[in-house]
């Protein structure tokens, strides 16, 4: 089911927990909602789902307003990131429960609540764990039993905050490449948070990167990450190097360099050029860029080099080709570097 946010905002005393914005979540779409600590994801999730009140603008739900729905009457699946199973009933049951708990006149009967959760297991590969408690269970295989809890009630849309969060890095990387298959044989509507951009970027169909309660980038994986469109997702996502400058006659200037404007262009005064590390090239010519080299550093098979730019008061980082390895820059000489790609924007300060 598609998803309609229009103007929704919420403010916690005062305080601007979440500008108004306006969203679209396509029916099928896995989603993820990416930003810092406090940037807003918590509180959109949760009104989407119905947990708190909207302070103004409207959430449509496949073309109907749900705006002042409940979260039952929206049908929501939730998954938290410590999701309490309850510890006194099997597997089973605790994925029954949803289920038993629907009022009467809309409740399955047994032999039908039993076949649906028969399957639901199936499908998070739990059946043969069916009778044991939630706490005979390792923390990968809870969430998954969360996760079956919450489609049994055949939700509008899977809302999952956090879900493996509190997974050490391994079983994270497993779990997700599961939620990736599970979702794409339910295609069930899904929207998570997250706060690991790699999670993000791996899992996702959409990345809506948020920032102070607004949403800075709403986009393809590839394009959040190749061509960011705000200083902040630039930082954000992945690494960037940056030059202070400025812009005049369309062309951005720093002490040794002028290099045109690239992209969407940037109005005249102080600007900063964004790059990657990997967009970064030692070059033959004289021309490029001079630099010192500070350090080359090994890390986890690749190369990477820092040098300073007359100026600059942060190095710059870039990752080295297998090429520049047969003769790799010793610190304290004199490199020229070529950019391949970036982009300039207006300093934010
Ligand atoms: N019930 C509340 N009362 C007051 N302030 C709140 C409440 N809920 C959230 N906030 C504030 O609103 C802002 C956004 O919170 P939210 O939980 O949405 O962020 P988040 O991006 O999910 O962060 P995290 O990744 O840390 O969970 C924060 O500054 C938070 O302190």
């Amino acid at each position: 089911m598609d998803i309609l946010i229009e103007g929704v905002g919420k403010q916690f005393e005062g305080f601007a927990a979440l500008n108004p914005i306006d969203l679209a979540i396509p029916s099928g779409q896995l989603v993820a909602l990416l930003g810092p600590s406090g940037s807003g994801k918590t509180t959109l999730l949760r009104l989407i789902a119905g947990l708190l009140p909207v302070d103004g603008g409207r959430i449509v739900f496949g073309g109907r307003d749900a705006t002042r729905l409940s979260l039952r009457e929206r049908r929501v699946g939730f998954v938290f990131q410590h999701y309490a199973l309850f510890p006194h009933m099997s597997v089973f049951e605790n994925v029954a429960f949803g289920l038993r708990s629907k009022p009467r006149r809309e409740r399955p009967a047994e032999p039908a609540i039993r076949a649906s959760v028969d399957k639901l297991l199936e499908l998070v590969q739990m059946a043969a764990l069916r009778d044991r408690l939630p706490a005979q269970l390792s923390g990968g295989q809870r969430q998954r039993v969360a996760l079956a809890r919450a489609m049994a009630i055949d939700p509008t849309v899977l809302l999952l905050d956090e879900p493996f969060g509190a997974l050490d890095a391994k079983v994270r990387v497993e779990l997700r490449r599961w939620l990736r298959t599970l979702h794409d044989e339910t295609g069930l509507t899904t929207v998570f948070v997250t706060h690991d951009q790699e999670e993000a970027l791996d899992l996702a169909d959409r990345v809506v990167v948020m920032n102070r309660g607004a949403i800075e980038q709403d986009d393809v994986p590839d394009r959040v990450y190749g061509h960011p469109a705000s200083p902040f997702v630039f930082d954000f996502i992945g690494r960037s190097n940056q030059i202070e400058g400025e812009v005049r006659d369309s062309l951005f200037f720093a002490p040794g360099m002028s290099t045109p404007l690239a992209g969407d262009g940037c109005r005249a005064g102080p600007a900063t050029l964004y790059s990657r590390p990997h967009d970064l090239r030692l070059s033959e010519s004289k021309r490029g860029l001079q630099a010192t080299v500070q350090e080359v550093r090994r890390l986890a098979g690749r190369v990477t080099l820092e040098a300073t730019l007359a100026g600059q008061a942060r190095p710059l980082v870039m990752d080295l080709s297998s090429h520049d390895l047969l003769q790799l820059p010793q610190p304290g000489e004199r490199v020229n570097l070529s950019l391949d790609r970036y982009r300039v924007f207006p300093t934010t300060r």
